[in-house]
């Protein structure tokens, strides 16, 4: 299915998300958007996926004009588009889930589904339990659900928005090949993504959008500095690595056990220490998520201690933050404006809020990280990127430990150097950051110790000079003495 879009132009209120984008995506490829956090990719995509209408402009699916009012408008149309975060019954199984999402008869006949399921997933190199409940599932297998979903609905264009977020290499892979696979049968994939190596793996074309507009297409070949240059206008600086040597220790693990995610938490003994910036590694669900939520206080451990340093943690309103990975659900209040996220970030503890107090800090803040909004926006209505500037500003100057889960999800190159660049002052103040990622790259550029969990326990620690990519690799994958023990 070919598609054009024709001078598109989305306003939100005085924003100007889409400025007349105007490019053809070709039947059977696979088509690359990219561009810098607010660039304005989402909504060109929600527009063609139906979720929300264009302001003015045309879209041609083989040359005949559309207008959807609905997502399931597009989809009747051919159209279908995968989110980050897939919206699914989590406690349901994956066959229930599939049949809600596929069936429109009265009387199911789950057999029928099954067959469908098992034939699409085997020929996509697919694996899904179809009796597991959705919410054990990882992001790939779920990832891997909603194409099949999708196809089953008889999608011909499939529209994935950071595909390759928080899954295994080896999901990566399979995803690719399916994603090959389909466009050899004739359908179109669009692809929005920040990772240029994934683009280049994958894409056969690429539009770059830099504030609302085309700011250029390549094909392949792919020549990566011209396409950064079109994304940002100028090469981004580099995360520079300093060597650090830690100070007392914040935060002692020992022996500790918690339940939680699909591993728990078995065993655990860590230190963490002022200037410190631990990367957790690991496949999703291998206890580094459980750790973190350990660490902030919200699990509780059911056997072992977490010792505090006391002389460190004097004043207990900003002894520790903890930035989730689900920003705005755990994160943020979607309704709330960035002007009352201030307002409750900075002055709840007044007995009536200095409105005007918090009016001044928040635009110091948003205009100190660079955020691409208003005080009266709601934070729901911002990009992904600047909803995390957003929960960064919000951050105290005195926080000792910062646990960050997956920091850079969704964040451009640009916007993730500079997030560093800013998280990195806070340890060399004396802070102890903690993040995970699903990037080995990213582990290995920022932090000073690497830790690995495999099924709920710590298997590798070292400071990064100390190990190197290999290591760390065959450690998440349970390849180090130990990672089946069992205690
Ligand atoms: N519902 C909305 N209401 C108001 N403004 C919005 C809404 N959705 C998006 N915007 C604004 O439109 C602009 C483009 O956002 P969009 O989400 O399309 O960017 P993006 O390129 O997908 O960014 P990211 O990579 O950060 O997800 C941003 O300035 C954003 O704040």
């Amino acid at each position: 299915m070919e598609i054009r879009f024709e001078n598109v132009h989305k306003y939100f209120g005085k924003v100007h998300a889409n400025k007349g984008i105007t490019f053809t995506v070709k039947a059977g490829t696979i088509h690359g958007l990219i561009g810098e956090n607010g660039a304005g990719k989402s909504t060109l995509m929600k527009i063609l996926a139906g979720f929300i209408s264009k302001s003015s402009g045309k879209i041609y699916l083989d040359g005949k004009e559309v207008n959807f009012s609905s997502p399931a408008e597009a989809t009747g149309f051919g159209i279908g588009m995968l989110y980050q975060e897939p919206c699914d019954f989590p406690t349901m199984t994956v066959i229930e889930n599939f049949m809600v999402g596929v069936s429109k008869e009265w009387k199911v006949d789950e057999g029928k589904y099954r067959k469908i399921l098992k034939e699409k997933s085997e020929k996509l190199g697919f694996s899904i339990d179809p009796d597991k409940p959705v919410g054990l599932l990882t992001v790939g297998e779920r990832q891997q659900l909603e194409i099949i979903r999708l196809l089953t609905l008889g999608v011909k264009t499939l529209i994935l928005d950071e595909p390759t977020t928080g899954i295994s290499k080896k999901q990566k892979e399979t995803l690719f090949n399916a994603l090959r696979q389909l466009a050899k049968e004739g359908k179109s994939i669009i692809l929005i993504s920040h990772k240029l190596q994934d683009v280049e793996v994958i894409c056969d074309r690429v539009t770059v959008l830099r504030e609302g507009k085309v700011a250029g297409e390549m094909e392949r070949p792919f020549n990566r500095e011209k396409l950064l240059e079109m994304m940002f206008g100028k090469k981004p600086p580099e995360i520079k690595d300093e060597t650090v040597v830690p100070g007392e220790t914040i935060l002692k693990f020992e022996n500790v056990y918690a339940h939680g995610g699909r591993a728990g938490l078995k065993n655990l003994n860590l230190e963490i220490k002022e200037k410190e910036i631990i990367g957790l590694a690991g496949l999703e669900g291998s206890g580094q998520e459980v750790f973190l939520r350990v660490a902030a206080g919200l699990i509780r451990p059911y056997k072992g201690k977490v010792r505090k340093n006391r002389k460190i943690f004097r004043n207990k309103l900003s002894e520790k933050v903890f930035l989730p990975a689900s920003r705005l659900e755990e994160g943020l209040f979607p309704s709330l404006t960035l002007l009352e996220h201030y307002a409750l970030g900075f002055f709840k503890n007044y007995f009536i809020i200095p409105w005007a107090k918090a009016r001044e800090k928040g635009k110091k803040l948003i205009e100190k990280f660079k955020i691409k909004g208003s005080l009266e926006d709601k934070a729901a209505s911002l990009s992904g990127g600047n909803q995390q500037r957003l929960l960064i500003s919000l951050i105290k100057k005195d926080t000792k430990l910062l646990l960050l889960e997956q920091p850079t999800r969704g964040l451009d190159t640009e916007s993730s150097v500079w997030m560093w660049e800013h998280f990195k002052e806070f340890a060399k103040k004396g802070s102890a950051i903690v993040f995970t990622s699903p990037e080995l790259d990213e582990i290995f550029s920022v932090a000073t110790k690497i830790v690995v969990f495999f099924n709920g326990r710590v298997v590798l620690s070292k400071p990064k000079e100390e190990t190197s990519q290999e290591e760390v690799a065959a450690a998440i994958a349970g390849n180090v003495e130990g990672a089946e023990v069992e205690h």
